[in-house]
């Protein structure tokens, strides 16, 4: 043998077969025939520190990885949990790696811990696994379906096909993250937890020591290293998005609602300042229409002057108030001479202008504290408060004079004559009227164009009259 060959195969580390899962990333896998996840580092590790080369035997599945370790071809294990059915053919190293097993389920699931309250619920679990062993032996009553992977086990659990799932954490999340299982979550921890250790096949207890010693002598930073590097977790979301949605929704319809109602009531109060206006100016127009109203109830439609209505109410006033106060009052009767001649001769509306033109004359002319009516046809009165017999003669006069002065158009000179009567109380107004109507008449008697006064003598109560003419 040459020198160099003999050299190198002196420093070589014996020669270990090993057996992986080949399919429970991010524990150990194979992927492109590398062995790649934690163990796979472990193992470079623990060779360095126990001096072994390992080498790798390639199986399909943890089944045939199983079967390879009985039968002797691999002779260790790299990563797996220790069981009273792998004790019968395997030694296991002191773990090196502890993780939880989960429970997970469809999101409708309550939260489980521990398999107490399984019920008779179908929980998943991979044939072989230790956890399906475990269950099996403690829970013999809970419903059991054993799959061929974790992979496996999940879909059924998306599909409905089974309750819950049982697996490791580190597994079973990254396996829900990469394939996308948004229905599913982890629902609880699992007993008993991962206690994850290197395996030898047989009695090789001298094997066994060199494993335990370089397990032993791990530095701490190797473990948080491998477990970084291997596990990229990002935590499912436990907070339960529904309670999200419905505070959401209901804050959505309670904004909404507002709005409405914001909307309603502003829409409602534009109507209303507009039905208000339409009030306003119908109130208006009310308001308007009665004061024509109590204007057009007191007033000569012709003449504007105040109507006999009017006229006798306001007398009455008077009458009241001269009794009271012990004031003299007056009224005088002015009749138009010959207005029906007008009529005839210039027509209707030429005798109305009359009447109008009249009525202006005897307005302007009054005092102020006099009131004037038409009385009816072509007749008017005139009521003097605070006036004594002379000076209403006085007044009459006056007015006689401005008529006989007055051009009328169309008609040109008009004379009236006149009754006047001082209130002689406590006589009606009937009977002050009558007077005042007879003083008239005697008036128009004696010639027209002229004023007669009605003079009582109160003391005897008699109904007869002295006529002056004047
Ligand atoms: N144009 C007009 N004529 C009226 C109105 N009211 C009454 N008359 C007329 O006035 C006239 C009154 O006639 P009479 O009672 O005979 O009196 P008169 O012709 O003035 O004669 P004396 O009073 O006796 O001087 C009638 O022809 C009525 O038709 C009116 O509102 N307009």
């Amino acid at each position: 043998a040459n020198a160099s060959t003999a050299t190198s195969e002196e420093f070589a580390y014996p020669t270990v077969t090993y057996c992986i899962d080949p399919d429970w990333m991010p524990y150990e896998a194979i992927r492109n025939n590398q062995h790649v996840g934690m163990s796979s580092d472990y193992i470079i590790y623990i060779g360095v520190l126990a001096e072994l080369d390992f080498q790798l035997v390639k199986t399909k599945s943890w089944s045939e990885s199983l079967e390879k370790l009985k039968s002797g071809e691999c002779q260790v294990a790299s990563m797996l949990n220790r069981s009273p059915e792998r004790e019968r053919y395997l030694r296991f190293t002191q773990p090196f790696f502890v993780g939880p097993n989960v429970l997970v389920s469809n999101v409708e699931q309550a939260f489980f811990q521990g398999y107490e309250n399984i019920g008779t619920q179908v929980v998943g679990a991979v044939a072989q696994y230790r956890q399906a062993e475990y269950i099996d032996n403690y829970y013999p009553h809970i419903n059991l379906k054993l799959v061929e992977n974790e992979l496996a086990g999940l879909r059924l659990l998306a599909d409905g096909d089974i309750d819950l799932f049982v697996g490791s954490l580190l597994s079973v999340n990254a396996l829900i993250q990469k394939s996308g299982f948004s229905n599913l979550r982890i629902a609880g921890l699992a007993e008993p937890q991962d206690q994850l250790s290197m395996a030898v096949s047989n009695d090789d207890i001298e094997l066994l020591n060199k494993l335990n010693v370089a397990i032993s002598e791990l530095p701490e930073w190797v473990h948080a290293d491998i477990y970084k590097q291997w596990n990229n977790v990002r935590v499912i979301e436990e907070v339960d998005y529904r309670y999200f949605w419905i505070a959401t929704s209901v804050f959505l319809c309670i904004i909404i609602l507002g709005v409405w109602r914001q909307l309603l009531v502003s829409r409602y109060n534009k109507k209303l300042t507009l039905k208000n206006q339409q009030l306003q100016t119908l109130q208006k127009e009310l308001l308007e229409n009665n004061q024509r109203l109590e204007f057009m109830s007191v007033r000569d439609p012709l003449t504007n002057m105040y109507n006999r209505h009017f006229m006798q109410d306001r007398a009455a006033q008077e009458k009241q108030v001269s009794q009271r106060k012990n004031l003299p009052v007056c009224l005088l009767l002015i009749d138009i001479d010959f207005f029906k001649a007008v009529n005839d001769q210039f027509g209707h509306s030429a005798g109305d202008a009359v009447l109008v033109e009249l009525a202006t004359l005897i307005c302007s002319t009054i005092r102020n504290m006099d009131v004037a009516a038409r009385w009816g046809g072509e007749e008017f009165i005139v009521l003097c408060p605070k006036t004594t017999l002379g000076e209403a003669i006085y007044l009459a006069k006056r007015l006689k004079n401005q008529i006989r002065q007055h051009e009328f158009t169309e008609v040109g000179r008009m004379t009236c004559s006149f009754g006047v009567a001082e209130y002689l109380g406590p006589e009606s107004f009937v009977d002050w009227f009558d007077r005042t109507d007879k003083a008239l008449y005697a008036a128009k008697n004696t010639g027209r164009d002229r004023i007669h006064a009605s003079c009582v003598e109160l003391t005897e109560k008699t109904e007869s009259e002295k006529l002056d003419s004047v």
